[in-house]
C-alpha cells in the first residue's frame, strides 16, 4: 500500500472521532481504516474522555487494548450510540460491500445494534455500482461445497473459497468465506435476500440501508457524505 493511500485512510479514520461524545458506547469496526479511528480514540481516552467500545473482531479488540480504549460486550445490556466501520465498496445509496478482512458477521451484528453508523473509507472505495469487489459470504464449514454450488447457480461469475497462506481462511466465528463475483450488482437488497435463503449461508457482506454518514479520505483532505 502506498503512503498516499495510507494517508487517505488515516484522514478518514481520524475524522470520525469528531462524532464521538463523552459517555457514548461505540461499535468498533474492523480493518486498516478503522485502525486510525481506534488509535485516535485511545488518545482521547488518555486525555479523560469516558467511552466504551464493542469490538467487531479479535484484531480490533487487540488494537483497542493496545491504545487503551475500554471495552464492553452485549452481555451487559449494552446500547450502542454509534458504530464506526470501514468498507470495501460504497455506492451512492450508501449500500456497502464489506468483509474483505473477514469480519463481516460480527461487524453486521455490531452495526445493526447501533443507533448510527459512520463508514470510513479512502476514496478508491467509493463506486457508482457495487460489484467490482467480490461479495464475501460467510458459510458453515460443514457441506460448504454444496453451499458453494447453490451460490454458483445464482448468477455468480466466479467463486473462491478464501485461503490464507494456502490454508482455508477461518473467520473469528469458525466459519469459511466464499468470495463471489456477480458482476455489477443491480439490486443489492434482492441479492442479499436470495443468498440468505441458501442453507449454509451465515451472512453476506452486503450491508444495505445501515449507513448514516460516509467519511471519505482524499489526497487533499476529507469529505463527509450525508444521506
Ligand atoms: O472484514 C473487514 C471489514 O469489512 C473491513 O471494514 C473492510 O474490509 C475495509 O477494510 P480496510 O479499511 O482495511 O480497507
Amino acid at each position: 500500500m502506498t503512503d498516499q493511500v495510507e494517508l487517505r485512510k488515516k484522514r478518514a479514520g481520524e475524522k470520525a472521532v469528531e462524532w464521538i461524545e463523552d459517555g457514548m458506547t461505540i461499535g468498533l469496526g474492523s480493518g486498516s481504516t478503522v485502525y486510525w479511528t481506534i488509535k485516535k480514540l485511545g488518545e482521547l481516552v488518555n486525555k479523560g474522555m469516558k467511552i466504551k467500545g464493542v469490538p467487531s473482531s479479535i484484531r480490533t479488540e487487540g488494537w483497542a487494548n493496545q491504545f487503551g480504549v475500554p471495552l464492553t460486550d452485549f452481555q451487559q445490556g449494552t446500547e450502542l450510540d454509534l458504530a464506526i466501520d470501514g468498507a470495501d465498496e460504497v455506492d451512492p445509496s450508501f449500500h456497502l460491500i464489506k468483509g474483505g478482512g473477514g469480519s463481516l458477521v460480527r461487524e453486521k451484528i455490531v452495526n445493526a445494534a447501533s443507533k448510527n453508523l459512520i463508514i470510513v473509507v479512502d476514496e478508491s472505495k467509493v463506486v457508482s455500482n457495487l460489484g467490482e469487489f467480490g461479495v464475501p459470504i460467510e458459510v458453515v464449514p460443514f457441506g460448504w461445497e454444496v453451499t458453494e454450488r447453490r451460490i454458483s447457480q445464482m448468477g455468480c461469475r466466479s467463486i473462491q473459497l478464501r485461503k490464507s497462506e494456502n490454508e482455508i481462511y477461518v473467520s473469528n466465528n469458525g466459519n469459511y468465506i466464499l468470495d463471489c463475483h456477480f458482476g455489477y450488482i443491480e439490486n443489492a437488497m434482492n441479492l442479499h435476500a436470495q443468498l440468505k435463503q441458501v442453507v449454509g449461508v451465515v451472512e453476506t457482506g452486503l450491508f444495505i440501508g445501515m449507513t448514516d454518514h460516509v467519511i471519505v479520505g482524499k489526497d487533499n483532505g476529507v469529505q463527509v457524505l450525508r444521506k
